[in-house]
């Protein structure tokens, strides 16, 4: 399904922290949102979910007001990965993405072949097969985000909002859950600070400053010298990869 997100405004208390922001995103693409800390990412992706209600403005998915959304289907179709997730719950790596099978099913119905079959399909997708009876609270801080990027693909989402996705991995698993996150047949959001991954995997950008966006579009199109040094504050040189044929940034210290 696509996500459209129209004027939406969002405040705690007198605090404006989303500001008649507007995007889309078509079904099975990736967006990636950028912008400094506090620019209102995280906010952003709470109200794409419905887990904070917009002040005003519409959000939709297929085209449907996600107010008019049973809570049910909001939870089956869509995941979230948030940052810093955390449990003090002594429970075992697939304990954890079997928690992505909850929306899927009733109070008094028993596992299903189908939930094994998704719980098992997450984990290897992650890489994190072997890992299924390990004590979650060993695991090392990325292990612990493969496994949550584990349970929201457990879920089977039609849509998967993403918070930093990457924190905490090592290169080769950042490129690994990015490629992965760009071939699902998912309508993705991903919030990402890192402006190279972001050219890389995401089929188009929006920028946020101070809870507006600043520039939207493809790659190439949002990632120019002059935007990263008016919203980063950081000069840079941008250039086209020979290696992936996208937009590369080299930044300039001082
Ligand atoms: N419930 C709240 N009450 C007060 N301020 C809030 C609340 N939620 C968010 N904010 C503020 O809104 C701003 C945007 O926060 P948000 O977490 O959305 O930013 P972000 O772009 O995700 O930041 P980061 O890159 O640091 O993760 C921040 O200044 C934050 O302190």
């Amino acid at each position: 399904m696509s996500i459209a997100v129209d004027n939406v405004t969002f405040a705690a208390g007198n605090t404006l922290i989303v500001n008649g922001i507007s995007l889309s995103v078509e079904k099975g693409k990736v967006l990636g949102l950028l912008g400094p800390n506090g620019s209102g990412k995280s906010s952003l992706l709470r109200l794409i979910c419905r887990l904070r209600k917009v002040r005003s403005g519409v959000v939709r998915l297929g085209g449907s007001d996600i107010a008019l959304i049973s809570r049910g289907d909001i939870a089956r179709r869509i995941a979230l990965v948030e940052q810093q997730a955390t449990t003090d719950t002594q429970v075992t790596v697939i304990d954890v993405v079997r928690l992505g099978r909850t929306p899927h099913r009733g109070p008094l119905s028993s596992w299903s072949v189908r939930d094994d079959a998704a719980v098992l399909d997450a984990l290897t997708r992650v890489g994190m097969q072997d890992r299924a009876g390990q004590l979650w609270q060993t695991l090392s801080g990325g292990e612990r985000q493969r496994v949550h990027i584990a349970r929201a693909l457990a879920q089977t989402p039609s849509e998967l909002l993403l918070d930093e996705p990457t924190n905490h991995l090592d290169i080769q698993h950042q490129l690994d859950i990015l490629g992965l996150i760009s071939k699902l047949d998912v309508t993705s959001v991903v919030a990402l600070h890192d402006l190279n991954l972001a050219a890389m995997f995401c089929d188009s950008l929006a920028v946020l400053q101070k809870g507006e966006v600043v520039a939207a579009g493809s790659p190439e199109e949002v990632l120019t010298q002059e935007l990263i040094e008016r919203v980063f504050g950081v000069r840079a040189h941008v250039q086209k990869s020979s290696v992936h044929g996208r937009c590369n940034i080299q930044y300039m210290a001082g």
